[in-house]
């Protein structure tokens, strides 16, 4: 059989890995338009904030890795069009040579690009987006230029929060906006927001919430100006950071997709066309705190839906178990966790929710040292009592764990009640007899 995978990032990645491992005989072309492959963008402000010297080990993978496995593997290839019918893939190479593969079986792994705000202004220089390395290059090469004194960010989800701590620890200026009243308003609730904003503003990051972008200002073609709903600010460097969006082009005249142009798939990753798979950010979700389809841009995704794909490639049937879209973000030191959906998220979602809030040392009350406070929230529904989100807040690494028992809790539909007597290990070095989280679930309504 013969398996063409557009896209060579985390979620073709792990659909080839799955097939070039586990199955034999297949005939696996890998095509990206990209120099290079694996890059972990979580690596950026990492990077770029300079707690790690180099970007070098933010890459995983490589093409020789693949050949060697028996793939073919063609880079700076972008394909241009897909014809259903006759099961082809065309493309253009670096070169400008035109070149077409057929398939048995395809596997859309194209990701996501960030949105563009459309305002005017959008085409000036010094203005940024952060999704590929070579973006993390630029946006580098900017942040050591000693003209680059103060840095705008619009959007204080994730990438936004996670590049003004970077740009500050380059000892920028940095203006953070959000439409949003709050930081990370997609995956927290205000009361743990706000402990985020808090700490952006104690670290010397200027927030600016609830204020909208709406327009960009230039002088000799390079953006001077930032214009909101209200006020004007004088930048050196803007990066937008307003989400992601499908790169579903290529295919959605063909396929059924979802509402914001995601490729709709099954529980095996397939979509309306049987012979064609879609993984990773390209593709729709199952989230089993909705209990439906839906879009979480995540590379832990990504990675998850490109062995399932593979698997049922290979010949072997295998469901995805829905995900929760856990995630978690660091900023100074301050960690927020969260998985499944916020009072806010659920609420909008037409859920009828309660939740429950602790707040409690981490360690035991007689350790003094390095143990700092937890916040913890869980919601759950009113009548089936069943969870469908947790958030925790703390500068304790431990709570990046426990996040996960949620994620099990909320995929395996378990109810507040389920909780509130699980088997919790205690050890004073990490927690207390009364454990937070057992708290929280003994004292939900
Ligand atoms: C700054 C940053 C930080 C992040 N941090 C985290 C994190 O901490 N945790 C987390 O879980 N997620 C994180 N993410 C999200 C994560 O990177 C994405 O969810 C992930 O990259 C999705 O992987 P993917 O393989 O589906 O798509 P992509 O990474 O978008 O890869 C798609 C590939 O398809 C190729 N392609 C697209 N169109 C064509 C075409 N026409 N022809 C040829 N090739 C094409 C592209 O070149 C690309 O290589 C972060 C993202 C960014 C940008
Ligand atoms: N730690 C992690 O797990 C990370 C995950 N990612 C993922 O990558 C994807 C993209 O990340 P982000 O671009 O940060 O998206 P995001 O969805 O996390 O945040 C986008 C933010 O932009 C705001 N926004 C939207 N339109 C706006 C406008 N016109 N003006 C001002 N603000 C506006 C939203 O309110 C939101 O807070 C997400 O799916 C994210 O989860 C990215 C970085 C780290």
């Amino acid at each position: 059989m013969k398996i063409v995978i557009l896209g060579t990032n985390h979620a073709g990645i792990a659909a080839a890995n799955t097939l070039l491992d586990h199955y034999e005989g297949n005939e696996i072309v890998m095509i990206d338009r990209n120099s290079n492959m694996s890059y972990l963008g979580c690596g950026t402000a990492i990077w770029v904030g300079r707690q790690i010297e180099k970007p070098d080990e933010l890459f995983y993978a490589n093409p020789a890795q693949f050949e060697a496995k028996g793939a073919k593997i063609m880079t700076e290839t972008t394909v241009t069009a897909i014809d259903f019918d006759q099961k082809e893939v065309h493309a253009t190479t670096k070169s400008g040579e035109n070149v077409t593969q057929n398939y048995d079986k395809l596997v859309l792994a194209t990701g996501s690009r960030p949105i563009i705000p459309d305002i005017p202004g959008k085409e000036l220089d010094g203005i940024h987006f952060l999704k590929l390395f070579q973006e993390g290059q630029a946006v580098d090469q900017e942040l050591a230029k000693d003209t680059v004194k103060r840095v705008a960010v619009i959007g204080a989800g994730y990438i936004g929060t996670e590049i003004a701590e970077a740009a500050k620890r380059r000892g920028k200026e940095v203006l953070l906006f959000d439409a949003a009243k709050t930081s990370l308003a997609s995956y927290y609730d205000e009361e743990f927001a706000q402990v985020m904003d808090e700490n952006l503003t104690n670290h010397g990051i200027s927030c600016h919430f609830g204020e909208c972008a709406t327009a960009f200002k230039g002088v000799n073609g390079r953006i001077s100006q930032l214009v909101t709903d209200k006020a004007t600010y004088d930048v050196d460097l803007l990066i937008n950071c307003i989400g992601f969006t499908a790169n579903s082009a290529l295919a959605s005249d063909h396929l059924e997709t979802f509402k914001n142009g995601a490729i709709l798939v099954n529980e095996y990753q397939q979509t309306s066309d049987p012979d064609v798979y879609a993984v990773g950010d390209v593709a729709t979700i199952y989230s089993n705190a909705l209990q439906e389809k839906t879009y979480i841009a995540l590379a832990s995704n990504a990675v998850r839906t490109g062995i399932v794909a593979g698997h049922n490639i290979g010949g072997t049937t295998l469901s995805s178990p829905g995900v929760q879209g856990s995630n978690g973000i660091s900023i100074f030191g301050l960690h927020l966790t969260s998985t499944g959906l916020s009072l806010q998220a659920a609420t909008r979602a037409g859920l009828k929710v309660a939740f429950s809030d602790v707040e409690d040392l981490q360690k035991a009350w007689f350790l003094h040292e390095d143990n700092d406070k937890v916040k913890i929230r869980i919601v759950y529904e009113e009548d089936s009592r069943r969870i469908v989100g947790a958030q925790l807040a703390s500068h304790s690494e431990i709570i990046a764990g426990n996040i996960n028992m949620f994620s099990l809790a909320i995929q395996d539909h378990l109810t507040i009640d389920q909780l509130a007597l699980l088997d919790l290990f205690f050890l004073p070095h990490f927690n207390s007899p009364y454990n937070y989280m057992t708290m929280a679930a003994l004292s939900a309504k």
